[in-house]
């Protein structure tokens, strides 16, 4: 050892060690995650109805006997990780079992749910979006601005995601889940919408969000812009129309604008450019129109470690796929007035997202 100990520099040592290896060991976590989603651990133990002893979960997943004690260490971390939960049930001879129950994060996992977040899980660590981390070396040191998507398989995202129609369902499926989370949010902020005639959802998606507006405030005529390989087949109806487009040309016009997980991912020239588009695209409201944006501002001075370490994941997250990035505070204002807006207004919401009124 190159230090010489007294009691606390060994418990500083150990600490440090602990530390390290927890983030070293964290992506066994996100991987047992994914395995219990592959399984469908959670919807086995939300239709049985009630606690679920190891051995009825392992015959519902159709497990091999010689796997039950795989799935039990797997179950072990999980729940240790707050995923499941453990309780007794007395079993046919009255003796006490162990069994599992869901836990709130894991009711998150259900299928068929409006709160199912499942189709994120699988996207989120599906091997494309892991594999390129195998070239983080590399990318630091290549003079050449672009991000290690692009660096690890040739192509930037998006088009590679159009070019893959079973990657580009996955995408699109964890998308429209996080967005169906997101009627909370529309429910408790009514009167960020509530006035509005018409409303455009730039880079709406397949309109999981639009549909969401929609049902709350059906007198809101929505259109959701995308590009023509997204909205290109999709018809609305009256109060609901697909427009198809380059959101860097022009926006379609609109009382508001949404721009919902959007601005993150791009650089803040490009921002800048969807920014102005959409003031341009509110213009005939004068005051009155409004861009609404959806997305993280990251609190410096947090101390929910927690929460501003998802949020700092995040900000990784679009730097590496997009170059985009999550903003703080100071650097949406920044943005913001850049855009030739006068004024803003910054609701946390969905946890760790925050709701931004922006006013010309
Ligand atoms: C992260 S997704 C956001 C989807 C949606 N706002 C939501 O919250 O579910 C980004 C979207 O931007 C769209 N997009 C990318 N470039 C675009 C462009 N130049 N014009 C319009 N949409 C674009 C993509 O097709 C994709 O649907």
């Amino acid at each position: 050892m190159d230090f010489s100990t007294n009691g606390s520099e060994e418990s500083e040592l150990y600490h440090a060690q602990i530390h390290l290896y927890k983030h070293i060991y964290n992506f066994v976590s996100s991987m047992a995650l994914k395995s219990a989603v592959e399984l469908g651990i959670a919807d086995a133990i939300h239709n049985h109805g009630k606690p679920m002893t190891l051995p009825e979960l392992a015959s519902s997943l159709k497990l091999h006997p010689s796997k039950v004690n795989i799935l039990y260490r797997f179950l072990r971390l999980l729940t240790h990780n707050g995923f499941f939960a453990k309780t007794t049930v007395k079993s046919n001879g009255e003796e006490e079992e162990t069994a599992y129950v869901l836990t709130p994060s894991s009711k998150l996992l259900v299928s068929g749910k409006s709160t199912c977040l499942s189709s994120v899980v699988k996207g989120a660590l599906h091997p494309i979006s892991l594999d390129l981390w195998g070239v983080s070396k590399k990318w630091f040191h290549e003079d050449k601005e672009q991000t290690l998507f692009e660096c690890a398989t040739g192509e930037n995202y998006w088009d590679f995601l159009n070019k893959d129609s079973d990657y580009l369902s996955i995408f699109q499926d964890a998308m429209a889940a996080d967005s169906r989370l997101f009627k909370l949010a529309i429910q408790e902020n009514k009167h960020v919408f509530e006035g509005l005639e018409s409303l455009v959802d730039v880079a709406g998606g397949t309109g999981g969000v639009a549909k969401l507006i929609h049902e709350a405030f059906p007198h809101i005529k929505c259109t959701v812009f995308d590009q023509p390989q997204v909205v290109g087949n999709l018809t609305g109806n009256e109060n609901l129309n697909f427009v198809s487009g380059d959101m860097f040309k022009s926006v379609p016009s609109a009382d508001a604008v949404l721009l919902k997980w959007v601005l993150h991912d791009w650089n803040d020239e490009l921002s800048l450019k969807i920014l102005k588009k959409s003031k341009e695209a509110i213009s005939h409201k004068g005051k009155d129109g409004k861009v609404i944006i959806i997305d993280i501002s990251i609190d410096d001075n947090s101390d929910d470690h927690g929460l501003t370490e998802l949020q700092l994941e995040y900000d990784v997250v679009m730097l590496t796929m997009f170059l985009g990035k999550e903003r703080t505070k100071k650097e949406w204002e920044k943005l913001i007035y850049d855009a030739g807006f006068s004024r803003y207004k910054i609701t946390p919401i969905c946890g760790f997202k925050s709701l931004i009124e922006v006013y010309p």
